[in-house]
């Protein structure tokens, strides 16, 4: 017994540790979402694999055995989504606490969105509150979006009021889907944004509303949303949705995190 306690090095209990954030993180990333299901499907597997293997059943033992070993490139294929917002999680921890960050090594190529550009985003959207105009606003981070910029159409220009009013103005051509915002310029209106597929969600939360949560749960951006029905200001986070904000509010929270 004493002796398996001095076996035990500083390096294991670094190692159990570092095992027990990841499955942490993992398990954060995924509650909630069907990809939880999938996972413990996979964990009871492996619970059964072991117990078999430990009573020597051949056969099964074998089955899943041979199960596993092709099993990790099926795992990356169903587990995809988590995945990238898992290595996306543990970057952008690592630039914001981080001066030697990937971010100061290699600069992104775009600025931040200044204190100026988020203000007209905030009275962009007080009025579109006021008017009950429909709105999703999509401010990028620590990367451009281009994937989901390119699903909608490329704009490129710098962001006034005046311009995302005038995107979301009921019946103009381009006010259904979302406009990216990246730096201070808006990149793209129109575009599709991937809807959360968390099964927990209010019932009566909208499409708009799912896909700024799902557009927050796969990259770090910031979401904001108007809803037309009630003209509430929302913002998407994290895989976290703040409802009913205050114009001032809105505005702390996005400077908070985004001005230069
Ligand atoms: N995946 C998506 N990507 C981008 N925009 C979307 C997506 N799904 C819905 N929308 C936008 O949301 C609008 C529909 O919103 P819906 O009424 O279903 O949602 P809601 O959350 O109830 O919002 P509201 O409170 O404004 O009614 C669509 O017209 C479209 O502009």
């Amino acid at each position: 017994m004493t002796e398996l306690f001095i076996t035990i090095r500083f390096l294991d209990f670094l190692d159990v540790l570092l095992v027990a954030f990841l499955l942490y993180e993992l398990y954060m990333l995924i509650k909630g979402t069907v990809a939880f299901n999938i996972f413990m499907g996979i964990f009871i597997v492996y619970l059964v694999w072991l117990v078999v293997k430990a009573l020597n059943m051949e056969l099964v033992s074998t089955i899943l055995g041979q199960l596993f070993g092709v099993g990790v490139l099926a795992l990356i294929v169903v587990f995809q989504q988590e995945i990238r917002k898992f290595l996306l999680l543990l970057g952008s921890r690592y630039q914001a606490n981080n001066k030697f960050s990937f971010e100061n090594l290699f600069p992104q190529h775009f600025k931040s969105t200044t204190e100026s550009s988020l203000r007209a985003i905030v009275d962009a959207c007080q009025d579109m509150a006021r008017t009950k105009t429909g709105a999703l606003i999509v401010i990028a981070r620590s990367t451009e979006l281009r994937e989901f910029a390119e699903t909608g159409e490329i704009i490129d220009a710098g962001i006034t009021s005046e311009l995302l009013k005038s995107i979301f103005y009921k019946n103009a051509p381009l006010h259904d889907g979302a406009v990216i915002i990246v730096g201070n310029r808006v990149r793209a209106a129109r575009c599709i944004l991937p809807v959360s597929a968390k099964k927990n969600l209010r019932p009566s939360l909208g499409l708009r509303h799912r896909a700024a949560l799902g557009m927050s749960e796969q990259t770090d951006a910031y979401v904001v949303t108007v809803s037309e029905e009630t003209g509430r200001i929302s913002v998407a986070h994290n895989g976290q949705l703040d409802e009913n904000l205050t114009v001032e509010n809105l505005f702390k929270k996005l400077e908070e995190n985004h001005a230069a």
